[in-house]
């Protein structure tokens, strides 16, 4: 039980994964918060602690096409997702609709999807916290380059470059999407450019291009590139601790907001 005396029923969605995995972990490691349940494709019925090899936790790795029932046996208050898009896409609306709040870091969310999930939080009146990227260092990116926009206007050209390992999934990042988003909407609206082949003369777009490869856990660079100088703003994550942190402490902020909205990471922090 924490000092407050609230303790957060949190299931993880993903929960063999890369992300899922390491969530569980620091769950287990924080005050305040309880692993209720644990959701992923394979080795359903199995203790999801032998697992991932941190040994045995008596919480079963569950089908998530039985989500809803399992979320109301075990008392879920939230839902941590890091799956992929088609999943989310599904599995948010039906823990909406049980009455649990969502904290989604899946990336690679189409805007009809997205659509689905705003709809079933709001017809459900479910907190959710989501974002492409749960460091603090992300978040701090992000408003560094709104402000850069804000000083740069249109008179600098803007590429930004992903690099990220091998596994995953989603090309361009969802981060390098916020960035790009947050960029444009500074600047009154750009278009995104991915990648360029062939005859492709630069306009007053926005180029994103994403590099894979070995265990790079996740880079953003974003150029700011004038006729005789630039600025390049970089993040570069070391190990993937910085979202699990960040997932964990929004799973516990999300308990306490106002229901019905979507927050964002950056509210989570209070920037
Ligand atoms: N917002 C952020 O800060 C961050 C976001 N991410 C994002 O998180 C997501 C997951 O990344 P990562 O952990 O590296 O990926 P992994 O592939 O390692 O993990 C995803 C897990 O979800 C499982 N899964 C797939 N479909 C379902 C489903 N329908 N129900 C339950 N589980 C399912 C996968 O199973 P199987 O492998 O069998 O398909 C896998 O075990 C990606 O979208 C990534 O971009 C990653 C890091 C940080
Ligand atoms: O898949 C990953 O690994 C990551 N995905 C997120 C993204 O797509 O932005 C965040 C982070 O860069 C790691």
């Amino acid at each position: 039980m924490s000092e407050s005396g609230i303790e957060v029923r949190a299931a993880v969605i993903g929960a063999c994964g890369r992300m899922g995995s390491l969530i569980i972990q620091r769950i287990l490691a924080t005050e305040g918060i309880t692993l209720s349940a644990a959701f992923d494709v394979a080795f359903i019925g199995e203790d999801v602690g032998d697992v991932i090899r941190i040994g045995k936790l008596d919480v079963p790795v569950s089908d998530s096409k039985d989500l809803v029932s399992v979320l109301k046996e075990t008392k879920t208050d939230v839902v941590i997702d890091f799956t992929i898009a088609a999943a989310t896409a599904v599995n948010a609306p039906a823990a909406a609709s049980a009455g649990v709040n969502l904290v989604i870091g899946t990336t690679g969310i189409s805007p009809e999807q997205r659509a689905l999930i705003d709809e079933a939080i709001a017809k459900y009146n479910v907190g959710a916290v989501i974002s492409t990227n749960y460091s603090i260092g992300v978040n701090v990116f992000f408003k560094l380059l709104e402000e850069a926009a804000k000083y740069l206007r249109d008179d600098y050209d803007i590429e930004i470059i992903e690099a990220h390992h091998n596994q995953k999934k989603d090309a361009p990042s969802g981060t390098a999407m916020t960035a790009a988003e947050i960029l444009s909407e500074a600047l009154g609206g750009k278009e995104l450019v991915f990648g360029r082949e062939g005859l492709c003369p630069r306009g007053k777009e926005i180029g994103i291009h994403a590099v894979r490869g070995g265990d790079i856990i996740g880079d953003h660079t974003a150029m700011f590139i004038g006729n005789s100088e630039r600025i390049e703003l970089r993040h570069q994550a070391h190990t993937r601790e910085i979202f699990v942190g960040g997932a964990v402490l929004a799973a516990k902020w999300i308990n306490a907001q106002e229901k019905g909205k979507v927050y964002s990471m950056t509210e989570v922090l209070g920037f």
